[in-house]
């Protein structure tokens, strides 16, 4: 009873889900994530999954021999590791999600930011303690066709979408090289084109910590204004991920969550339930999150046992 309220207000609604690598760690918490999202779309809302593999492409790169470093929590990209990366990527991750998804009911569609155009993306360095670093074929995402997802979407079917972009230059033309995006930042770009009630993103710790690695600071709820005073300490992964929930907020999006995804159903648990869980991001000025007040009209009627029967 108390997920009715949450049901009915979300109802129709887009959100988007990043699956990080770092939450795909077993075949139950996959199986559990592949069930959460056919159970969304049963109830009414329309989920929409962006994943990533961080984890499955460094194992990759390391079997063959390609080295890799991170920098401010992204991946330093060579031409030969993209190749791997995108094979990784659409290949393996997806096709997997893909699968589990079908083999509950058959809604998902994978495909990647290069597919109907979806992304274009440009070249993107990063700073490490104050200076310049060159991440090679990184990218960032500077346009998203909101086009084919609503397609897909209005057909009832799930998007599942693997971070590779296609190049463009100054003029917006493609280049011919394929770019990295974290995982990420390309899920708050496809949220903020989506117009999305809620972006989630799914890994491996609690939710976001203000005193990390201090298990005693996890953050429930905080605003963007919060959010920007705290991101110049922010260490890793946790950088491009509280960054892409800044941006969905800032974008339109009404929250963005990081959620612990080594907890079976822990997105069904964040939607559905009063407390919610991990940490939530708002707008400033906004309260956090309270459960709905009172059930839509529609449903009142029906739940009012009260109503005398009219005399036969
Ligand atoms: N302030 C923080 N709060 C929580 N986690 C943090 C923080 N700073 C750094 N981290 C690290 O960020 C990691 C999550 O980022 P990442 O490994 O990129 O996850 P994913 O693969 O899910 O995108 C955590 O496992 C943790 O080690
Ligand atoms: C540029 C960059 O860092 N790209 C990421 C893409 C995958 C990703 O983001 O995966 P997670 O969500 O599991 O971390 C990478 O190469 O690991």
């Amino acid at each position: 009873m108390e997920a009715l309220p949450w049901i009915t207000r979300y109802t129709g609604s887009i959100m988007v889900f990043k699956y990080g690598g770092n939450a795909m760690v077993s075949d139950e918490l996959r199986r559990a994530f592949a069930a959460d999202m056919v159970f969304l779309r049963s109830v009414g809302i329309r989920p929409v999954v962006v994943h990533g593999g961080g984890p499955q492409i460094t194992a990759m790169l390391e079997r063959l021999g390609i080295p890799s470093e991170f920098r401010g929590g992204l991946r330093v990209t060579s031409r030969e590791a993209v190749d791997a990366i995108r094979m990784v990527l659409t290949g393996q991750v997806q096709r997997e999600l893909v699968y589990l998804i079908n083999s509950t009911g058959p809604f998902a569609v994978g495909l990647s930011g290069e597919d109907a155009s979806l992304f274009n993306a440009v070249r993107r360095g990063t700073v490490v303690e104050g200076a310049e670093v060159d991440l090679g074929h990184v990218g960032e995402v500077v346009s998203v066709n909101p086009e084919p997802l609503h397609r897909l979407i209005e057909s009832g079917n799930i998007p599942v979408i693997s971070s590779i972009a296609p190049e463009v230059d100054a003029d917006g033309a493609v280049t011919g090289e394929v770019l990295n995006i974290n995982a990420d930042t390309a899920a708050a770009a496809v949220a903020v084109a989506l117009k999305a009630e809620k972006f989630v993103a799914l890994t491996d710790v609690e939710g976001l910590y203000a005193n990390w690695p201090d298990r005693g600071s996890l953050i429930e709820s905080l605003t963007v204004s919060e959010l920007h005073s705290l991101l110049p300490a922010l260490q890793s992964g946790m950088i491009p991920k509280m960054e892409a929930a800044l941006r969905a907020v800032q974008g339109g999006v009404s929250r963005a969550t990081i959620v612990d995804g080594r907890e079976a159903h822990s997105v069904l648990l964040e939607i559905f339930t009063d407390r919610g869980f991990g940490t939530e991001v708002r707008p400033d000025g906004t309260a956090p999150a309270q459960p709905p007040a009172v059930l839509s009209p529609r449903l009142e009627h029906p739940l009012s046992f009260n109503t005398p029967k009219a005399n036969s």
